[in-house]
């Protein structure tokens, strides 16, 4: 799966992918865009009347008959009509300014909320890819306008095509030939800048691992998380160097480009100008032969400057449009990401009331991307009830066991059931609710207490009491009622009047979430290696009460944790070495023994 993701990224090409970036707009805001089409009408109606107007107006002045009493009153009706329209026009932009903004929140809002259920589907196998890193990061930059700057501009181009074509056709009534010469002599400036348009597109393309990498070097630099370290190690002016060194080869690179542009954009846009006064001198001269009025030349003249501000406006839409579609296409490329489909199509529902023992049949397990397996030939049992303990050394393969538990990754050989059923088979937020873990690196929410611990179970409904009671159990209790807030508190430094608290009172604030939870299989992956000795004590001591005697699965390097569990496996390069109680495997020969029987071993 992760690997045709990989080749589809590869394929991503410049094509401009308007049709579905219409359909996304029309989903997200169809009363609007309905609205922003009618308004480049009026729009468009409204400037070729003005102009025309005023064309008329100036014929109307320079035939004047001083005898006639009639022409100050026509002058004066053209004025009018001339300045109505003019007013008409404005009015009609500023409204369409309006409905764009309105539309462009209505997309974003629908865009965001589509990136965000995307990337909550998506297994976590797309969490190691690099590449999905760089179509994330540019659907990101891509923000949630970048579709609605898109369908703006298309709309504004198909407003300047119509406007063009009004102003080509006022051109053609005083004389035909001056279009094809125009036509000649602007048209290379439109085809310059698509052109260089899609150059520096394919560019930011290639440059999305480079500007990645260098926006988290600049993420390091100013963030909490990495601010003890960079102090501690001095690696300021080293990782500033190298985000310098970076932006430094982006800008050469880009420079280039821009050079090469700058010079064929000056030759065009002095085509253009030749073109102009090629066109005036050939009116001017057809003015003095009488063939062409003066109100031709002022036609010519205001309406010359508009063709060609819309014929920049054209290209310059066109090169909005490239420029952003890289952004939309990893929009799209990003939508049509799908977590791994189930081969069930049925999927079983788990008994409730009923004691269920959780198996791992053989199972094998390599990480997309890795040339050796991690997990090899697996078989372990979970009963009902009883807490297992899993032992190995670093890097043995015990936290993938765990994600394969919590079906965060599949086998790639062999099966995982839940009362003899395939855990494939069983509806996958079902089968999550089973489960209950606290990861090695769990999260530190900067929420409130209380939502730190709800997120353990969210669709139970809120219960003080039961979120006091997980955090009593968890040890957390004592710290939380030292706050002014109590449950109340925000956690964190994020936001105003968080919290910080020291990595054990977060781990406690962490296994308060797994125990509040209503899952039948709680997972403790070194849950308690930031606890003291005596909360780690307290917490193992009356263990199986604390679980309310669900099952537990217990990872832990200390004696003095795994030593309650009902039986126990000892993993060793992937995989199982030795299984039996503590006092069996400590009187075996073998790796257990040799970890915790000696002196100076973890107790
Ligand atoms: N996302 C990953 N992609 C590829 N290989 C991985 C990934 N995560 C872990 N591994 C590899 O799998 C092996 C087992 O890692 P795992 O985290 O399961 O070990 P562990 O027994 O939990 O170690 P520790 O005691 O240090 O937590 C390691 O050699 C590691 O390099």
């Amino acid at each position: 799966m992760i690997n045709i993701f990989t080749e589809k990224v590869k394929k991503l090409t410049t094509n401009l992918n308007l049709k579905k970036t219409f359909l996304l707009v029309l989903k997200a805001s169809k009363g609007w865009l309905f609205l922003s089409v009618m308004m480049i009408f009026t729009e468009t109606i409204l400037f070729l009347g003005s102009i025309y107007a005023l064309k008329i107006l100036v014929d109307k002045i320079s035939h004047v008959n001083l005898a006639d009493k009639n022409s100050e009153s026509d002058v004066i009706k053209y004025v009018l009509i001339a300045a109505l329209l003019a007013v008409g026009y404005a009015i009609a932009k500023a409204i369409s300014a309006y409905i764009t903004e309105v539309q462009a929140t209505k997309v974003a809002h629908y865009i965001d909320e589509k990136i965000h259920l995307t990337a909550i589907s998506l297994d976590l196998s797309y969490f190691e890819s690099p590449d999905y890193y760089d179509v994330l990061s540019r659907a990101k930059e891509a923000g949630s306008d970048r579709p609605n700057l898109v369908i703006t501009t298309m709309l504004e181009i198909a407003k300047n095509i119509l406007n063009l074509a009004a102003v080509g056709s006022l051109i053609f009534t005083i004389n035909w030939l001056l279009l094809p010469l125009l036509v000649a002599f602007v048209l290379p400036t439109l085809f310059v800048r698509i052109f260089f348009s899609n150059k520096q597109n394919i560019w930011r393309i290639k440059h999305t691992p480079l500007e990645r990498k260098s926006a988290y070097l600049s993420n390091l630099l100013t963030s909490d998380v990495s601010a003890k370290e960079i102090r501690a190690f001095g690696l300021g002016n080293y990782l500033n160097n190298l985000y310098k060194k970076i932006r430094v080869e982006v800008f050469q690179q880009n420079l280039k480009l821009s050079y090469k542009r700058t010079l064929s954009e000056t030759v065009t846009t002095s085509m253009a100008s030749m073109g102009f006064f090629a066109c005036i001198g050939y009116i001017a001269v057809g003015t003095v032969r009488g063939t062409t009025s003066v109100g031709d030349i002022v036609l010519f003249l205001v309406i010359f400057p508009q063709s060609f501000t819309l014929i920049q406006n054209i290209s310059s839409g066109i090169s909005i449009l490239y420029h952003n579609n890289i952004f939309i296409n990893s929009i799209f490329e990003l939508f049509n990401l799908k977590a791994e489909e189930s081969e069930a199509t049925n999927f079983k529902s788990i008994s409730k009331n009923i004691d269920l023992d959780l198996e791992f049949k053989n199972v094998s397990f390599t990480y997309p991307h890795a040339a050796k397996a991690t997990l090899t030939n697996i078989n372990l049992k979970i009963p009902s009830g009883k807490i297992i303990a899993i032992v190995g050394l670093n890097g043995a393969g015990k936290s993938t066991l765990i994600k394969l538990l919590c079906k965060l990754y599949k086998p790639n050989l062999g099966e995982i059931t839940l009362g003899e059923v395939n855990i494939n088979e069983l509806d996958e937020s079902d089968y999550r609710n089973q489960i209950s873990p606290v990861f090695q690196d769990f999260s530190k929410y900067n929420v409130s207490v209380e939502d730190n611990i709800r997120f353990g179970n969210i669709s139970k409904p809120f219960a003080e009491e039961d979120v006091i009671d997980a955090a009593k159990k968890s040890g957390a209790h004592n710290f939380i009622t030292q706050f002014p807030n109590q449950y109340k508190t925000m956690m964190g430094r994020l936001f105003e009047d968080g919290h910080e608290v020291s990595i054990g009172q977060w781990q406690k604030l962490a296994i308060a979430r797994a125990l509040f939870s209503s899952a039948r299989i709680l997972i403790f992956d070194e849950a308690t290696s930031a606890l003291d000795a005596v909360a780690e004590k307290e917490l193992y001591d009356s263990f199986r009460k604390r679980i309310d005697n669900r099952s537990a699965v217990i990872i832990s390097h200390r004696h003095s944790a795994i030593k309650h569990a009902d039986y126990i496996y000892v993993l060793s390069g992937g995989k199982i070495l030795q299984h039996g109680t503590d006092t069996e495997l400590l009187n075996m020969e073998g790796d257990y023994a040799k970890l915790f029987k000696t002196p100076n071993s973890s107790t």
